[in-house]
């Protein structure tokens, strides 16, 4: 992960050129942080960084909350526009949301105090997303965007010829693990595992201390499509594995099994089907379990095996059908992610991506995935900013091309 990945900012470039003095650094994870003087000033705020995934656009967005002012009284007032309408309301056009339960204070960014706010809207909204930018003048106050994700390559040119804005493209894996490793860095509360998963009555969430600056690692990206990485130190990681069955495959075939429209719904109706009705289990193989080999009869044999009977096939419900998708494809996750972490005698695992988003049943699988099947060693970790890691991993990217 080298320092400038945003190599293509023009605006950028030119503002290096001035002096660059060192400030102390804000993460005690080895990544210095400094900061630029280009005559005095740091870049002009509203601060954004952006994730344009396969399925969800990601957008955080800097409130400064320290008594510095800005430069000029036109930038105080788009400032001030913009953040009133990012701030005070809490959906944007149809399918904005600003994840408010996930506002995180006090953080350091180019030496400034503030807050952070998270939005997300689904890619796929992405040409509504620039016609409400231009209404609400947030684009002509916007010096330059850093972005990430497929989409700052796929729609770079539709901000050219909409906006009028230059994106400047930062790698989505390199600002995941920089976003994961300040966040945690940032929150003494963002990590937590589930315990006791084998019993659903208690099977509860706890606190986690990560020991961020202890590395490795593994990081298990549940987005669209799945990507898993071994982090071995604040720049150093490599992509060991991915699936392309992962949180965009449970959506489309939970949406062709039982006609939901929305993730929000499919979770839903996850959480009210049984996937024992869908599933052929090693009990219906065995008569009871497969103990040689360690297979206990509840143990899924055969993901959808009932369902080439007609019979089995109309008493299930689509309720049944979501929870066997959500079934299937968290543990073919698991599988990998143990896999990879055992090939590389990792044994803390994070799991990250919308993917997890209201979604504990996959939470509660992985954690037991990872330890039935470790004998306890693996441990499955999960996030409160679940899928923000890589837009707040890009707004750093903005401080650290300051770097001298
Ligand atoms: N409101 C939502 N709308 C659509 N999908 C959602 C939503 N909330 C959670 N998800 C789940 O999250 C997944 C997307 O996760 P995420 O935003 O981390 O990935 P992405 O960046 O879009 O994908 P990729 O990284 O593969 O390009 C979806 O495939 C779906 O399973
Ligand atoms: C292509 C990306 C990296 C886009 O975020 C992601 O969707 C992914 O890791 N997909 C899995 C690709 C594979 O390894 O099979």
């Amino acid at each position: 992960m080298g320092p400038y990945t945003c190599k293509e900012c023009s605006s950028l470039q030119t503002m290096e050129q001035s002096h660059t003095t060192v400030i102390s650094n804000s993460l005690s994870n080895g990544m210095s942080m400094h900061k630029n003087h280009f005559n005095g000033k740091i870049p002009p705020m509203p601060w954004f960084g952006m994730d344009i995934g396969g399925t969800l656009s990601k957008l955080v967005f800097f409130e400064p909350k320290d008594s510095i002012t800005a430069q000029t009284e036109d930038e105080t007032q788009l400032l001030f526009n913009v953040t009133k309408y990012l701030t005070k309301n809490s959906a944007y056009g149809k399918s904005g949301h600003r994840d408010a339960h996930q506002q995180m204070n006090n953080v350091k960014i180019c030496n400034r105090i503030g807050t952070l706010h998270f939005i997300r809207f689904p890619t796929s909204e992405m040409n509504n997303f620039l016609e409400l930018s231009k209404k609400k003048g947030m684009a002509a106050s916007v010096s330059t965007v850093c972005a990430t994700g497929g989409g700052a390559f796929k729609f770079e040119e539709m901000f050219k010829n909409e906006l009028n804005l230059k994106l400047c493209k930062c790698d989505e894996l390199d600002s995941l693990i920089r976003g994961l490793l300040f966040t945690v860095a940032s929150n003494n509360n963002e990590c937590y595992f589930w315990s006791q998963c084998t019993e659903d009555e208690q099977c509860s969430t706890q606190e986690y201390t990560f020991q961020y600056n202890k590395y490795p690692f593994i990081v298990v990206n549940i987005g669209s499509g799945v990507s898993v990485l071994a982090v071995y130190g604040p720049n150093n990681y490599k992509r060991i594995s991915g699936t392309s069955i992962g949180g965009g495959t449970f959506l489309g075939l939970c949406s062709l099994l039982t006609g939901c429209n929305t993730f929000d719904e499919a979770i839903e109706l996850a959480a009210n089907g049984d996937n024992v009705k869908v599933d052929k289990l090693v009990r219906d193989i065995y008569g009871g379990s497969y103990s040689r080999f360690g297979l206990p009869g509840e143990l899924v044999a055969s993901s959808f095996g009932h369902m080439n009977s007609k019979e089995k096939r109309a008493q299930v419900s689509r309720e049944d059908l979501a929870r066997a998708t959500l079934v299937t494809i968290t543990n073919n996750i698991a599988s990998i992610a143990r896999m990879c972490a055992l090939n590389e005698r990792i044994d803390r695992v994070c799991f990250v991506g919308n993917f997890l988003r209201v979604n504990p049943i996959s939470m509660k699988l992985l954690s037991h995935a990872m330890d039935y099947w470790s004998n306890g060693s693996q441990k499955a970790i999960f996030l409160n900013h679940e899928g923000y890691f890589g837009a707040i991993g890009c707004l750093l990217s903005f401080d650290e091309r300051f770097k001298e």
